[in-house]
């Protein structure tokens, strides 16, 4: 039996609203490279369309605490400071990176910090929209979250573009087709270190 090269760890942080799902969806389509995306746990309702297990396992705040306890999370935020969490679960990342996979984890700040310090060597990208007012023309064209949601996505992004720093990538995403090629050749070129 063979055995797969080993796998990598990719995190994606940047504000709500700056694309990060449009880009990673498209990256995983079109990248020639084992990508796959780690599904985060939330207490978060789903959207519209949002089905269970595909882009989050959505669980009662009462499961997710219990697995919180549990330590099935290699991290896990209170994101917006609304009461609702979202965590990365361990078994996500670990039996992808077993597989050979790149493993993408659409993750916060606060979470990636983490995550950085850990000895897991993550390749870290920080996408954002070129300004605070595509942004907010992003989010509320999406139509997804009620004012206040809007409000606390729109604060936190301000608190989060601090943090850039913390990112070996910064991704500037004007155009969707643009950023998932400049993410590919960072991607490619770290292939094999
Ligand atoms: N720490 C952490 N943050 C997460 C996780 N999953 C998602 N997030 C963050 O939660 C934020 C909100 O996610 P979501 O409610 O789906 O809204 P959206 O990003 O605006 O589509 C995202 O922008 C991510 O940064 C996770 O597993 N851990
Ligand atoms: N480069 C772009 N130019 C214009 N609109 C974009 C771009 N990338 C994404 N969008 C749109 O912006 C909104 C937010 O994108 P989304 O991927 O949901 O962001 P995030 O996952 O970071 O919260 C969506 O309606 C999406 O279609």
């Amino acid at each position: 039996m063979t055995v797969p090269p080993p796998g990598r760890l990719i995190i994606v942080s940047g504000p709500s609203g700056a694309g990060k799902s449009t880009v990673v969806r498209r990256l995983i389509e079109c990248c020639q490279l084992p990508l796959e995306l780690s599904v985060s746990a939330t207490t978060r309702a789903p959207r519209e369309g949002e089905t269970d297990g595909k882009e989050y396992h959505f669980l009662s705040p009462e499961r997710f605490e219990a697995l919180r306890q549990e330590g099935a999370f290699l991290e896990s935020k209170e994101v917006f400071s609304l009461g609702r969490w979202y965590g990365t679960l361990h078994e996500q990342v670990a039996t992808g990176l077993k597989m050979g996979r790149w493993v993408i984890l659409e993750i916060d700040v606060e979470g990636a910090i983490e995550v950085m310090a850990s000895d897991l060597d993550p390749i870290t990208l920080f996408i954002h929209p070129g300004s605070h007012e595509e942004l907010e023309k992003r989010l509320r064209a999406r139509g997804t979250e009620t004012e206040q949601d809007l409000q606390a996505r729109l604060k936190t992004a301000a608190e989060e573009m601090k943090s850039l720093a913390h990112y070996q990538y910064a991704i500037i995403n004007d155009d969707v087709e643009r950023a998932v090629d400049e993410i590919c050749s960072i991607l490619r070129q770290s292939q094999g270190t």
